[in-house]
């Protein structure tokens, strides 16, 4: 027999979420995403994408004005801090610590139960090899290809062992052939860890990859949007 309990709790539940500004709603969401599937969000600039994005991960700016719950496996985390969310965040910019090697770039996201300075160095090895990035754990990241740069920011998401994805359009600095590579790396990798995943973007062809449910925002109202 199925286990419902677990069946309901799993994946990233969006229950009611509504976010203004000013008494204005930017962005609603009442979805679920589940293990492995995405959920897109797509819609002009400054329409609030990010701004939804931001309340599920914790960071929103107290000048918006937010309700409804994030529930994540079945545990309300809308108050918790961003830190005890375990969201994997990807950014446009890979935003890699220049001042650290490629590997110690990973190390430094491994969770502290994993212990030992070898133990450590083998989580991050495995992650360099699960982005087809093998033999790169000394490489300087200022020496890397832009490519090769996602790819090192999603080893060190993966590490961190998050329970969901976070993504503000990570792919949208990449030219066309290399962004098909590693959209379809970062999906294929969140889909082997059942990971749910909300992915911010203007691109139709992301939307289309992801292949998920898809909230359009509309348009912000005032000065140049025509209203
Ligand atoms: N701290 C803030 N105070 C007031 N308004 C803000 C603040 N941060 C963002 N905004 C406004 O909130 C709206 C939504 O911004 P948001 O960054 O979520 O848009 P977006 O859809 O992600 O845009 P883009 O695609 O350009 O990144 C915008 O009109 C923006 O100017």
């Amino acid at each position: 027999m199925p286990d419902t309990h677990t069946e309901q709790a799993a994946g990233l539940r969006l229950d009611g979420i509504a976010i203004s500004l000013d008494g204005r709603t930017l962005v609603e969401a009442d979805h679920t995403i589940g293990p492995g599937e995405v959920l897109t969000v797509m819609g002009p600039s400054g329409s609030g994408k990010s701004t939804l994005l931001a309340f599920i991960g914790g960071f929103l700016d107290p000048a918006f004005a937010a309700c409804g719950r994030v529930i994540c496996e079945g545990v309300d985390i809308t108050d918790a801090p961003p830190q005890e969310r375990h969201a994997g965040l990807l950014f446009q910019d890979p935003l890699l610590f220049p001042h650290m090697s490629v590997g110690g770039n990973l190390v430094f996201a491994v969770p502290q139960t994993v212990r030992g300075r070898a133990a450590r160095r083998a989580v991050a090895e495995a992650a360099l090899g699960d982005v087809e990035l093998e033999g790169f754990f000394d490489r300087d990241p200022d020496t890397l290809s832009g490519g090769q740069k996602a790819r090192v920011a999603l080893a060190r998401v993966l590490v961190s062992e998050p329970r969901f994805m976070l993504l503000d359009e990570p792919f949208s600095k990449l030219d066309a052939g290399l962004r098909d590579q590693v959209r379809r790396l970062v999906f294929e990798r969140a889909g082997v860890r059942r990971l749910p995943v909300l992915l911010v973007t203007h691109d139709e062809a992301d939307a289309k990859a992801a292949g998920g449910a898809l909230i359009e925002v509309e348009p912000a109202p005032g000065p140049g949007n025509g209203s």
